[in-house]
């Protein structure tokens, strides 16, 4: 591939948006640097990456569907040619979208959701993290829209090191909430800020909103004309009862059974490529050829009962301590 018309520096004098930090009174901001596809069962999500004048993490989109687009990702740069835009995923020119934002046809289903390394990289069945940031992201992939605002707020925003420490003393006994306490953490100091610009960033100020967290709900649209139009909440696959007929209205409006998923591959698509005979083949043969290819994808998505009475605990410390709707089940 001819890449010679990629300009040679990759620090471009862009906007003002792109600096970090300004000033301590800067009004906070946050600018889409590249976003990119990323294959996934039954089809592709486009990954977006952001910097900020905040603080120095890089928060993430993960969008299913090409309606949603990012404003500041599509702004022309100072001197980028069109591979430039090529390269950091931004239309080309001719069609740019910055200052036409896209209206969105309906409110999007949105889950805000903050970084876990042990629930989600590492699997860790201490809590429902991993889950909970698979499941929705079947849902999108289902509806074919959606966004993912990922939060680089790890541990509730203590830290992987204060959270690992927290995790020993809930094996000496202690729950999430007081774990947090004694360590001189407040139970959830989290912020949406963030979110708040990045929903901005796709022009969505009404949407469908993924949680069980009131405090959730309420801090997304604290100073902002963001509106959540409908909480989604978040059952725990194995919590779900078939029979009950509540839990069988956990998706309203989301064309999706929320009973245990008991078979992936004939809930993610049916389009041609995507037949279930299609993707039980594929996933066959990729198990055959790599018994692990797909073991995280499933371990979050199918978590079974046996293993996961610690998330149990999790659960039901949110809760009892935190506020979250959740029924608790008769164990
Ligand atoms: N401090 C601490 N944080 C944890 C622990 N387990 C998971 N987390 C963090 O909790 C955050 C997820 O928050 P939750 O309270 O599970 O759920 P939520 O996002 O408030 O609510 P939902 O939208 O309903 O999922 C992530 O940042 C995890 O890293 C733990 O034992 N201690």
């Amino acid at each position: 591939m001819d890449t010679s018309s990629i300009s040679s520096t990759s620090t471009l004098p862009e906007n003002k948006l792109h600096s970090l930090p300004e000033s301590p009174l800067a009004s906070p901001s946050i600018v889409c640097k590249v976003r990119a596809r990323i294959p996934y069962p039954g089809g592709s999500f486009y990954l977006h990456l952001y910097t900020n004048n905040m603080d120095t993490k890089e928060h993430l989109a993960i969008v299913f569907g090409d309606e949603i687009t990012s404003l500041s990702l599509n702004e022309p740069r100072e001197n980028e040619t069109e591979m430039d835009r090529k390269v950091r995923g931004a239309a080309p020119l001719q069609n740019n979208l910055s200052d036409t934002p896209k209206t969105l046809s309906k409110a999007p289903v949105v889950r805000i959701h903050s970084e876990c390394y042990t629930g989600e990289t590492v699997s860790s069945t201490r809590c429902d993290c991993g889950y909970q940031l698979a499941e929705s992201m079947r849902l999108m992939s289902l509806q074919k829209s959606g966004v993912v605002v990922y939060l680089r707020q790890e541990g509730r925003n203590i830290g992987l090191l204060e959270k690992l420490k927290a995790y020993n003393l809930q094996d000496m006994g202690h729950d999430t909430v007081t774990a947090n306490l004694i360590l001189n953490h407040p139970a959830d100091g989290r912020t949406y800020e963030m979110a708040q610009l990045i929903l901005k960033d796709f022009s969505i100020n009404k949407m469908q909103l993924l949680t069980n967290n009131p405090d959730k709900v309420e801090k997304i649209t604290e100073n902002s004309d963001i509106v959540v139009e409908s909480r989604l909440p978040m059952l725990p696959s194995w919590w779900i009862d078939p029979s009950h007929a509540d839990h069988c209205e956990t998706l309203h409006g989301i064309d999706a059974c929320p009973t245990p998923i008991n078979d992936l591959a004939t809930d993610i698509d049916t389009t041609v490529e995507n037949t279930p005979e299609y993707l039980e083949n594929s996933l066959n043969k990729a198990k055959s050829v790599s018994p692990a290819a797909f073991s995280s994808y499933e371990r979050h998505i199918r978590p079974t009962k046996p293993t996961m009475s610690e998330a149990d605990k999790y659960l039901i410390t949110k809760a009892l301590k935190m506020g979250h709707l959740l029924d608790i089940p008769k164990f």
